[in-house]
């Protein structure tokens, strides 16, 4: 039988084992399957030369009982409905693990920004927000960035929403720029959050991080800044990869030079000619292996073939449920997306508290926040894998989902 790559229908199956582990009925299980709301939308762009192309986006709300949904807008030719939908669901997961007010939105457009203009991508992005206002807001649903998408789209959304809701609304959208009300720390939240995780994993296998071999797939805004901070830290990355190909060496590259040649949107490899495969990084011999591009990318396939000590998923949906289960036989602590990746979520929701008080913290207050909710929530993940003798996502899933499944039970929803 062929492994089941539908991101949506291999959620629904985690979620329902998670959910008879807390003892709840078919009856939340049947609320919780799939969002409460799936708007699909189509948003004409007049084009640069004159020709009006029409591209289809999506928003999905999980469930709300908790509190507003919460959630990135994609653009990538790879959107599907399935994909936010299960996108959505894993934003309900992450709030409930690191304990935000938030039940999980996500959106995304079928769009290929490298291929379109700053005049294209900001119409674009300003017909997102006219198509979805109605169900989108700083109270209801609040949108952040995602792959390919960036400050400067937070911005022109911002933008959109305050000129239809006639007033400044910086609540609507975070990561945004500071000037606009971003917070401090947006941009880099997401590594540093994988950061402190993969300190966290590295403590319960004895892994030394000074001199550790880390192997990063993606160099876009999760992976770059990881790059810097951990080879800043003493770890060696020997290998890092974009959507064209990826590069290794084993004495370290240099990360500085590469993240002074990147461009916004993650590229690097195309230019250099010794490059390797994406598939041939995943499989380096390496101590952390840290997939932060897309979904699927360690499978049945090649998870028997995978090296590394620990695997952190940055990127949401890195591993399949089979390929989970294989990590897992091995012995390779696997730490799941909903709870590496938490950290950007977790600066999105400081941001939101800034822009509703109206005061902003430094960058020192935020990160001492952060770490706290992290290092919490791994010690969390990690004790309820070791006691049920369950595997981290597993783990991870329960203490997601308990929160909406109890606020969901006390609104009278299940
Ligand atoms: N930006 C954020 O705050 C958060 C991002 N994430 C997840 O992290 C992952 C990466 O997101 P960002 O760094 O924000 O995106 P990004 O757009 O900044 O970078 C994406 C990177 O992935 C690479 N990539 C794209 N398609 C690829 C393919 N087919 N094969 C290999 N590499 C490919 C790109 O070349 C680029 O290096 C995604 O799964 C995203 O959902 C998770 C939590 C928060
Ligand atoms: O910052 C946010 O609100 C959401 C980030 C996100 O989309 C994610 O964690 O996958």
């Amino acid at each position: 039988m062929t492994e089941n790559l539908n991101l949506f229908t291999s959620t629904q199956v985690v979620i329902k084992e998670a959910l008879d582990k807390l003892g709840y009925d078919e009856g939340m299980y049947d609320l919780l399957k799939e969002p409460i709301r799936m708007v699909e939308v189509r948003i004409p762009v007049r084009m640069d030369d004159g020709k009006v192309k029409v591209f289809t986006g999506f928003r999905g709300q999980h469930n709300d009982a908790v509190g507003p949904t919460k959630g990135g807008v994609r653009f990538h030719p790879g959107v599907s409905a399935d994909e936010v939908r299960a996108l959505s669901m894993w934003m309900t997961l992450k709030a409930g693990i690191v304990d935000l007010p938030y039940g999980g939105g996500k959106g995304g457009i079928i769009c290929d920004p490298r291929e379109m203009s700053m005049h294209e991508l900001e119409s674009l992005s300003r017909g997102y927000v006219r198509a979805l206002s109605q169900v989108m807001g700083p109270t209801k649903d609040i949108p952040a960035p995602d792959v390919f998408t960036n400050a400067q789209i937070m911005a022109w959304m911002m933008d959109e929403y305050s000129r239809i809701d006639e007033f400044n609304s910086p609540g609507f959208i975070t990561g945004k720029p500071i000037v606009l009300g971003g917070s401090q720390g947006r941009d880099r939240a997401t590594a540093e959050g994988v950061t402190i995780i993969i300190n966290e994993a590295a403590k319960k296998r004895n892994i030394d991080m000074k001199g550790a071999r880390i192997v990063i797939q993606g160099f876009g805004n999760a992976g770059s800044f990881l790059s810097k901070f951990l080879h800043d830290a003493g770890a060696k990355v020997i290998g890092i990869s974009d959507a064209y190909g990826a590069l290794h060496d084993p004495e370290g590259l240099d990360i500085d030079y590469l993240l002074d040649r990147r461009d916004s949107f993650g590229t690097v490899t195309t230019l250099f000619d010794n490059t390797i495969s994406n598939s041939e990084l995943l499989e380096l011999d390496c101590d952390i292996l840290v997939p932060a591009a897309i979904e699927n990318q360690i499978t049945e396939k090649n998870a028997h073939d995978i090296k590394a000590r620990i695997v952190v998923e940055a990127a949401n949906g890195p591993t399949t449920s089979e390929a989970t289960k294989i990590l897992t036989e091995r012995g390779i602590l696997l730490v799941p997306d909903v709870l590496a990746s938490a950290g950007g979520v977790t600066v999105s929701y400081f941001e939101w508290v800034q822009n509703n008080m109206g005061y902003y913290w430094t960058e020192e207050e935020v990160r001492e926040k952060m770490t706290k909710k992290m290092v919490d929530a791994f010690e969390n993940v990690y004790n309820v894998s070791s006691t049920r003798n369950i595997d981290m996502r597993l783990a991870a899933y329960m203490i997601g989902i308990r929160k909406t499944a109890e606020a969901s039970r006390f609104r009278g929803w299940a």
